[in-house]
C-alpha cells in the first residue's frame, strides 16, 4: 500500500471544541511508523491551516457555513492532489464536515466512488432539517445527487458538486459488509471513531452507548482492506477534550491507529515478515 495522510485539525463542524486536536495525537501514537512496519510505504503531507472567519452567522439552521465551507474546499484540493500522486489518501479529522472535502476530492478522480459509513450516525441531515446545527451531522446531504434541490444556497459553499449517487452508500450496522454490497468502486471509508462503543474510545464529540466493540471495529477494516478496493478513508471525531481520563484519550487514539493499521493490512495474527526462520 501507497498511503498519503493529510492532517485537517478543524472543529466548527461542531460545538465542541478539542476535536481539533485529533490529527497530531494520532500521528504522535505512531501512525507513521507503525505502517510502515507493516509495509506500507508513507507520505504525510503535514495539516492543511484553516483561516478564522469572521462574522460566520447561521444559514438556514446551519451553523458556522463560512468556516466549514472554506475548510472543506480545501481539503477537497488537498486530497484531489494526494490522489492525483497515487496515493490512497488517509485524512486525519477534526469532526465529521470534513468527509464533505474529503470526499468531494476524492470524487474528483474521476472514477464514482462508492461509500462506506461506519458511524453511530447517519449525518445526512440537511441544513434545513439538523436538530442542532452543526454541520459534522450534515455531510452526506451536501454530497449525494438525490438531495440537491434539499440544500439551499450556502456562502463558501459554491465550489461543491454533488458526486455520490445515494446507492452507492452502504451505512454499516458495524456487524458485517454482504457480499452484494462489494461494488466494483474504489471505495472511500468515512470512519467516525465514535462508532465504537464508549467504553473503548471515550474521546469523542457525540459518544453513544451500545457501539461497536474493538474486534468489530477492527473486523470492518480488515474486511475493507481484503476487498483491495479501498482508495481513501477518514478517521474522524477523535477529541482529547472529551475523554476524561488520560487513558480515555490513549485508548480512543489507539484504536484510530488500529482501525487504520487494519485498513492497510494489519492482520491479528501480526504481521510478521514471511521469510521468518526461528532461530
Ligand atoms: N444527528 C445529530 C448528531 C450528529 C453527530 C455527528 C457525527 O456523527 O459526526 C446532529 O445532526 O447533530
Ligand atoms: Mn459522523
Ligand atoms: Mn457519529
Ligand atoms: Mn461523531
Amino acid at each position: 500500500h501507497s498511503v498519503g495522510i493529510i492532517g485537517a485539525p478543524f472543529s466548527k463542524g461542531q460545538s465542541r471544541d478539542g476535536v481539533q486536536l485529533g490529527p497530531d495525537l494520532i500521528r504522535a501514537a505512531g501512525l507513521v511508523e507503525k505502517l510502515k512496519g507493516q509495509g506500507c510505504t508513507v507520505k504525510d503531507y503535514g495539516n492543511l491551516t484553516f483561516e478564522e472567519v469572521a462574522k460566520d452567522e447561521t444559514t438556514g439552521r446551519a451553523k458556522r457555513p463560512r468556516a466549514v465551507g472554506q475548510a472543506n474546499k480545501q481539503l477537497s484540493e488537498a486530497v484531489r492532489k494526494i490522489k492525483s500522486e497515487g496515493h490512497a489518501c488517509v485524512m486525519l479529522g477534526g469532526d465529521h464536515s470534513l468527509a464533505i472535502g474529503s470526499i468531494h476530492g476524492h470524487a474528483a478522480c474521476g472514477t464514482q466512488l462508492s461509500v462506506v459509513w461506519v458511524d453511530a450516525h447517519a449525518d445526512i441531515n440537511t441544513p434545513l432539517t439538523t436538530p442542532t446545527g452543526n454541520i459534522h451531522g450534515q455531510p452526506m446531504s451536501y454530497l449525494i445527487h438525490e438531495l440537491r434541490s434539499k440544500i439551499p444556497v450556502m456562502p463558501n459553499f459554491s465550489w461543491l458538486k454533488p458526486c455520490i449517487a445515494a446507492e452507492d452508500v452502504v451505512y454499516i450496522g458495524l456487524r458485517d459488509v454482504d457480499p452484494e454490497e462489494q461494488v466494483k468502486k474504489p471505495i472511500h471509508l468515512s470512519y467516525d471513531i465514535d462508532a465504537l462503543d464508549p467504553s473503548l474510545a471515550p474521546a469523542t464529540g457525540t459518544p453513544v452507548v451500545g457501539g461497536l466493540t474493538y474486534r468489530e471495529g477492527i473486523y470492518i477494516t480488515e474486511h475493507i482492506c481484503q476487498t483491495g478496493l479501498l482508495s481513501a478513508v477518514d478517521m474522524v471525531e477523535v477529541n482529547p477534550k472529551r475523554g476524561g481520563t488520560d487513558n480515555g484519550v490513549r485508548s480512543t487514539v489507539d484504536a484510530a491507529v488500529d482501525l487504520l493499521l487494519g485498513c492497510f493490512g494489519r492482520v491479528r495474527e501480526g504481521s510478521h515478515s514471511a521469510d521468518y526462520k526461528i532461530p
